[in-house]
């Protein structure tokens, strides 16, 4: 496989479940290798975006509620509460690696409809320009048909909202930051003989039939979703990786092209 060196535009998508303990607590350890790692990938010379998860299942937390609420307009509530507390630690720890973040909400329509695409395509160049980390996620407490149903036209979960924000940035890399190491051709959870698919090539019914949903309270699409932002992401000619958020430094192998998790070919590799 071919070493890559150059500058690469990635875009980094983290789950709630690497976000948060089991607890439905800040995961602190994880969201500080994280801040510390794309700090590091921007300081060599990389562009990125993130991608971030957890507005509605940290905001639970913090309103003391006991479950994730069910009800539309409490969740809508829990993510307004969540995403403000979820960017003032991003702010803190990227601060600490001496880097800007700029927080960027998106709902279904602002990435179909022409006009408004082309708007947030300016503001995420001139970010990318002066060297700030955009950080991204659906605008959970304007939205309704995403959170509610995960059937809107264009979003619905954050890992295709992911691959669209690759798509509309042109991205030469999608990292998305699981709590498994990739897609297997089962669900390891319920098969513990299930093995990790090294490369896909195009997403088929075969590979759709292996997929499954969520693995736990806190994750919303399984693989279901990844595979749905793979074909967003090699459609317009962008790799995609899934690999696990727990080994967030793999970030440095991926970017070299080297062989981690699951690949999705777009166009880095022949
Ligand atoms: N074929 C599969 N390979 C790997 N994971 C799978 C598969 N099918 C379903 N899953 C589930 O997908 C989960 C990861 O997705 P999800 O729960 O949405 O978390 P996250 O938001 O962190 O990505 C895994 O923990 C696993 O239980
Ligand atoms: N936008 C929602 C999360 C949507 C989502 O896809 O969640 P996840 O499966 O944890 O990546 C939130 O911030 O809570």
């Amino acid at each position: 496989m071919e070493e890559r060196t150059d500058s690469l535009r990635i875009v980094v998508k983290v789950g709630t479940s690497s976000l948060t303990h089991d607890t439905g607590r800040l995961n602190l350890h994880n969201m500080d290798r994280l801040a510390r790692t794309l700090s590091d990938l921007e300081g060599m010379g990389h562009e990125v975006v993130l991608v971030s998860s957890g507005a509605i299942g940290v905001g639970s937390t913090k309103l003391g509620l006991k479950e994730r609420p069910r009800e539309l307009r409490m969740k809508q509530a829990a993510a307004a509460v969540g995403q403000c507390a979820i960017m003032h630690l991003y702010d803190k720890m990227f601060g600490e690696y001496n880097r800007v973040v700029a927080q960027i909400l998106l709902t279904g329509e602002d990435v179909d409809a022409p006009v408004r695409a082309e708007h947030l395509r300016n503001t995420f160049e001139s970010l990318l320009e002066l060297g700030i980390i955009p950080v991204v996620n659906e605008n959970d407490s304007v939205s309704s048909a995403e959170i509610e149903t995960g059937k809107c036209k264009v979003l619905g979960d954050n890992d295709t909202l992911s691959a669209i924000v690759a798509r509309l940035v042109k991205a030469d890399l999608l990292v998305l930051l699981s709590d498994i190491d990739g897609l297997y051709d089962a669900d390891p959870h319920n098969n513990p003989a299930a093995r990790l698919i090294p490369r896909v090539d195009a997403v088929t019914a075969q590979l759709r039939a292996m997929a499954g949903g969520a693995g736990t309270w806190r994750g919303t699409g399984g693989m279901q979703t990844k595979l749905n932002a793979a074909e967003v992401a090699m459609a317009a000619g962008v790799d995609m990786v899934i690999t696990n958020g727990e080994r967030v430094e793999d970030l440095y192998r991926i970017v070299r092209g080297e062989a981690v998790g699951t690949r999705f070919a777009g166009t880095l590799q022949g």
